[in-house]
């Protein structure tokens, strides 16, 4: 592959009104929504990415695992826009993203649930819900219902501080924020990091029922094995910033993947 070339591509963002309306835009399953290709991503001189190649497709979930440090957030960085690549080029619907700013991104349909959440704690939950709104039409600016099906507890605390939230409730209502963007890829890093069992099922859930829905491509960074055993259609591992291991579901060889996962 000519890196050269890629990343030539990588400086032309792709045209924004193309991309205006994602809550009328479908796409079939199996189509990618994302793909990056020989990706680099550097921090002033030091190389926290190498030639990483990975894509998610609209209902399936595509894991990326690896250690801590090894570039999982970087990479996720680089997709919602929050940081430059170096190299390589990421595509949407086989548009190139370019240098498209995050809340561009956020337009056509990428949603991004950060580690650590990023609650707003002094804003209601139902405020936090309402951040989401704003890559939105002003005629598409609703909570969809079905946000408090899949997290019943959101619904009873609408008037209660985001800070006030268990850090698992903090999860959910970080996930259902993405959610009312209508994304079509969402974007989730390590959704189960500090949380309590139950709620870890819940989010399993959650992430399951989005997947079948079949329009949504779902970028899972996650450490904890069994969670993306049971979830994740495709695989990445990475290591210091190289992808050691990929594949489909039936070709993850459990033991390989936890080797690389322990320190
Ligand atoms: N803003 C930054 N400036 C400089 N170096 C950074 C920055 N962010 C991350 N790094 C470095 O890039 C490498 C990859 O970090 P990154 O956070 O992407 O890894 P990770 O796999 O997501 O780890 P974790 O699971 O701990 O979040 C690390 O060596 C890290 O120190």
């Amino acid at each position: 592959m000519n890196e050269q070339s890629e990343a030539v591509v990588a400086e032309q963002p792709a045209p924004i009104a193309a991309a205006s309306s994602p809550a009328v835009e479908t796409k079939t399953a199996g189509e990618p929504i994302l793909q990056a290709k020989n990706v680099d991503l550097f921090y002033g001189a030091a190389q926290a990415l190498w030639d990483v190649s990975l894509s998610a497709e609209a209902g399936k979930v595509s894991a990326l695992m690896g250690r801590n440090g090894v570039g999982k957030t970087s990479f996720l960085r680089a997709v919602v826009g929050e940081q430059p690549i170096s190299g390589g080029s990421i595509l949407f619907d086989g548009k190139p993203l370019g240098r498209m700013a995050p809340h561009d991104r956020a337009r056509l349909g990428i949603a991004y649930v950060p580690q650590g959440r990023d609650i707003f704690p002094l804003l209601t939950v139902k405020e936090n819900l309402e951040t989401g709104f704003a890559p939105l039409k002003r005629a598409d600016r609703t909570i969809p219902s079905d946000i408090f099906d899949l997290f019943p507890v959101l619904d009873s605390m609408l008037r209660r501080r985001g800070g006030d939230l268990s850090g698992g409730q903090q999860q959910q209502l970080a996930i259902a924020r993405a959610l009312v963007t209508r994304p079509r890829l969402l974007v989730l890093d390590e959704p189960t990091e500090g949380i309590q069992p139950s709620i870890i099922k819940d989010i399993g859930r959650a992430i399951e029922y989005l997947r079948d829905k079949g329009t949504i491509a779902i970028l899972l960074v996650e450490q904890y094995f069994d969670f993306v055993h049971e979830l994740a259609d495709t695989f990445a591992v990475l290591d210091r910033g190289h992808v050691v291991a990929s594949g489909t579901r039936e070709d993850l060889d459990p033991e390989k993947v936890r080797r690389h996962l322990t320190v």
